[in-house]
């Protein structure tokens, strides 16, 4: 029950449409408390000869418009109350979309991305049935449960009530009991289920590794296993839910039995007529609905806690990077400072950058190489401020970084990752992502600068070809290109091209660089790359190894110093040679 008032926000901002919903409900159960007494008056005239046409007609018409009544009533309790809940579910989803926008990198380590989509999903709506089901279970069960038994008692015969409810607590155990069975079975069905789900899109979206691995056989075995896990888990439900209703209609039977035995005595006796004994069965078959409700009540409550203590967890959680008190909102410019002593990642011992220290001019390009896991990325991952726990400082015009808002540090930046991620949406929009009111002219002459204006002219629809979640359709280099273009639109002060270049030709590559030195005259750039070509203009190239700079200079200076760089550039030249390639 504690859910209801951790929910009490909610149903107070919302009090109006739980009230008439709740006051429409009350009514319908008062009302559908009224015609079994009907039907008894009419039993009763009948048997005693007093009834005449125009009686029965009047209650026939009574009993209709009680119908219809109730009917409209209903709608208006399902509009209030199902659809006031919905409003819950909106406004915790949005709680925490607006949440995830804003955490950090520490968080979405900490939670799967599947697991964060779970609870935007199934938990939500388990609160929602609290505020929906669950109130409606709750008001309807106890209004019906009260006005029947006091039917029962006042109406008909207080001894005849009492003898008919004995056996209903021993049903609210055996609910209580199967209920809790099912909703223990449910939930590992739902996990068999879940893990089902998983498989299939991990295989789904694996499915060309799968098959150049000729592992289709094992995968399908694989996948048979966990269906026939679903099947299992789903059987043992359905066990307990084939127990849920003979229970019920048993228990209900013997009811009625003792209803029927004591009752028709009371009526040989002549202490109550035929027809308060008809009304008086009606009334028990009622009853068995509010004995099913307690347990399902039972089961939403229990779902909804848990659901809502995962989303406020998730809610709570903090992020750190927090915005300064009053943060600058001039766009980003000037020399940047990167100056860091040492930087650990959360959660790990390693330091993974130690005295990387470099000042980067406005307008000037900086070249980061390195072995694979050097650390290149990690600076990039500092400069867009993924992570805050830093020994140094990093600066942009004097300014510390931290002092800008984060719309602004990341308004100032254009980042194309290795990883280039690409919307579904048109090849257009994906370019002008960040500024959907770029004009065609616009979009296009940033797709030039990135020499995949051709490309995109010869799909079949140009640049209204849709691109799906990670760019099927596209080679690796084309969404490379588009990456590019989509960071390049706004001309951001800083251009960071993570191994951007990876996939595209020597030829194409220069092409690009010059573009976007010609473009980019008086911004800022940092390449990173494993191939020399992609660096070896820049004004200061800086070679990392194992998360410190080992060397450092202008492209010839670092030929000079006859060091890895230079065993890189001259391993990667005869490479080329050898492809056919030659001094590009
Ligand atoms: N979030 C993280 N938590 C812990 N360690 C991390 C995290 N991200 C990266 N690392 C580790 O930091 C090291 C440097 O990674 P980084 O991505 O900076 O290297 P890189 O030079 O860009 O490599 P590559 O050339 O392969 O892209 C790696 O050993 C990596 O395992």
């Amino acid at each position: 029950m504690d859910i209801f008032s951790r929910l009490s926000w909610f149903f107070k901002q919302e009090k109006r449409a739980y009230i008439l919903g709740a006051s429409m409900l009350i009514l319908v159960g008062l009302l559908a408390g009224i015609v079994p007494m009907i039907i008894a008056r009419v039993i009763d005239e009948m048997t005693n000869g007093t009834l005449t046409y125009s009686a029965l007609l009047f209650w026939v018409a009574v009993v209709a418009g009680i119908s219809l009544l109730q009917y409209a009533m209903r709608y208006v309790w399902r509009t209030n109350i199902f659809g006031t809940s919905a409003k819950l579910e909106k406004i915790l989803r949005q709680r925490l979309f607006n949440h995830f926008t804003k955490m950090d990198s520490v968080f979405y380590q900490k939670y799967r991305t599947g697991d964060l989509m779970a609870h935007a999903t199934n938990d939500l709506g388990s609160i929602r049935m609290v505020a929906g089901g669950g109130i409606l279970t709750m008001v309807d069960s106890l209004t019906q449960g009260i006005i029947t038994l006091f039917m029962m008692f006042w109406a008909v015969d207080w001894q005849l009530s009492l003898m008919v409810i004995i056996p209903l607590p021993v049903l609210a155990i055996a609910i209580r009991f199967i209920g809790k069975k099912m909703h223990f079975h449910f939930r590992r069905a739902q996990e068999a289920f879940s893990s089902l789900n998983d498989k299939v899109q991990e295989s789904v979206t694996g499915i060309k590794v799968i098959k150049t691995f000729g592992e289709e056989e094992l995968d399908t075995i694989d996948f048979n296993k966990m269906t026939a896990n679903v099947v299992k888990k789903n059987q043992s439900v359905y066990f307990y839910d084939a127990l849920f209703r003979p229970a019920i209609q048993t228990i209900m039977g013997i009811c009625t039995v003792i209803g029927l035995f004591y009752g028709g005595f009371l009526v040989l006796e002549g202490q109550i007529t035929v027809g308060l004994l008809v009304a008086f069965l009606n009334y028990i078959t009622r009853m068995s609905w509010p004995m099913v409700a307690i347990g399902r009540l039972l089961n939403i409550i229990e779902r909804g806690s848990a659901s809502y203590d995962r989303i406020m967890d998730i809610l709570k959680e903090e992020s750190n990077i927090l915005e300064a008190e009053n943060p600058v909102t001039t766009p980003i410019d000037g020399d940047i400072q990167f100056e860091i002593d040492s930087f650990t990642y959360p959660q790990t011992s390693e330091v993974m950058l130690k005295n990387v220290k470099f000042t980067l001019p406005q307008g000037n390009t900086l070249g980061v190489v390195g072995k694979t896991g050097s650390g290149k990325t990690s600076i990039f991952k500092l400069l867009m401020r993924d992570y805050d726990q830093y020994q140094g400082r990093i600066s942009f015009n004097g300014v510390d970084m931290k002092v800008y808002s984060l719309d602004t540090l990341l308004g100032s930046i254009g980042y194309v990752p290795q990883d280039n991620f690409l919307f579904s949406t048109t090849v257009r929009d994906n370019i002008r992502f960040g500024n959907p009111s770029a004009s065609q002219e616009i979009v296009e002459e940033v797709a030039r600068l990135t020499s995949v204006h051709e490309d995109i002219i010869g799909f079949p629809e140009g640049y209204d070809t849709m691109v799906g979640e990670r760019g099927v359709a596209l080679s690796g280099g084309q969404k490379q290109r588009i990456s590019m273009a989509r960071a390049i639109i706004n001309s951001p002060s800083l251009l960071i091209l993570d191994d951007s270049l990876s996939a595209v030709d020597a030829k194409t590559e220069e092409a690009i660089l010059e573009g976007i030195k010609t473009n980019r005259q008086d911004k800022t750039t940092i390449i990173s790359a494993h191939r020399i070509s992609s660096v070896m203009h820049a004004d200061e190239i800086i070679v990392l190894d194992n998360g410190e700079i080992i060397e450092r200079g202008t492209h010839y200076e670092l030929l000079e110093q006859n060091g890895w760089y230079k065993q890189m550039y001259e391993k990667q030249q005869l490479e080329a040679l050898l492809e056919g390639g030659g001094e590009q």
